[in-house]
């Protein structure tokens, strides 16, 4: 069966390589994230990785089993998606300094009709952060493209006292998660890395 990740994350290859899962297509979901701004973040994340699933389903053949995400960081449940210049991603990180914060991921994975979407949230506990030490991670240029301004895979964890939950949901997969999920499409991720398909 073909298995489609809708995203053009390379974390979120890189993740699904990680589960056993080698073969697959990727396709670029092409929507606006911004259309549902102001959304809860659980229902942001649900809302916005069920609708890339959906962007992609029309492109491409009904037999594919379809895997989309969406992560957003969230402070008191307000959410900080992906910093437009430094300046934003200094504030993001500001905000985040000494402090705990969640991390959300909806992920829907899709077949024909058939359509399941979940998510799954983990704490994250940044240490006090310096002005300089947070002008320096930005001159890393690692906040630009990620949610919350930080890489938890980079030189983010640098900034990272602790966590407490799925560490790759917090790199934008849910893995536990989305392998019980599959399993219930008849992929088991276990049988694969094991070479038994
Ligand atoms: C908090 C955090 C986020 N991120 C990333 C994961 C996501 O790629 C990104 C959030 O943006 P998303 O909109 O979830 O994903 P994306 O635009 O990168 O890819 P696509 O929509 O095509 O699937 O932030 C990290 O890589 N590490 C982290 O520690």
């Amino acid at each position: 069966m073909d298995i489609i990740l809708a995203s053009q994350s390379p974390r979120r290859r890189e993740l699904l390589e990680r589960m056993g899962i080698t073969r697959f297509k990727t396709v670029s979901p092409d929507i606006d994230e911004r259309a549902f701004d102001g959304l809860p973040p659980e229902e942001l994340v649900r809302r916005l990785s069920a609708e890339k699933a959906g962007a992609v389903a029309d492109r491409v053949d009904d037999g594919a089993i379809i895997i989309a995400a969406d992560t957003v960081v969230a402070l008191d449940g307000t959410v900080l998606g992906k910093p437009g210049d430094d300046l934003e991603a200094f504030k993001m990180l500001s905000t985040l300094s000494g402090v705990r914060h969640q991390v959300y991921t909806g992920v829907t994975v899709l077949l024909g009709g058939e359509r399941f979407t979940e998510h799954e949230v983990t704490d994250v506990t940044f240490r006090e952060l310096s002005e300089q030490e947070i002008e320096q991670y930005v001159a890393t240029g690692e906040p630009m493209d990620k949610a919350g301004a930080y890489g938890i895979q980079g030189y983010g964890a640098l900034l990272i006292e602790g966590i407490s939950g799925d560490y790759y949901n917090v790199m934008g997969l849910p893995v536990c998660r989305l392998g019980r999920m599959l399993s219930r499409f008849g992929i088991d991720c276990l049988r694969l890395a094991a070479g038994q398909d």
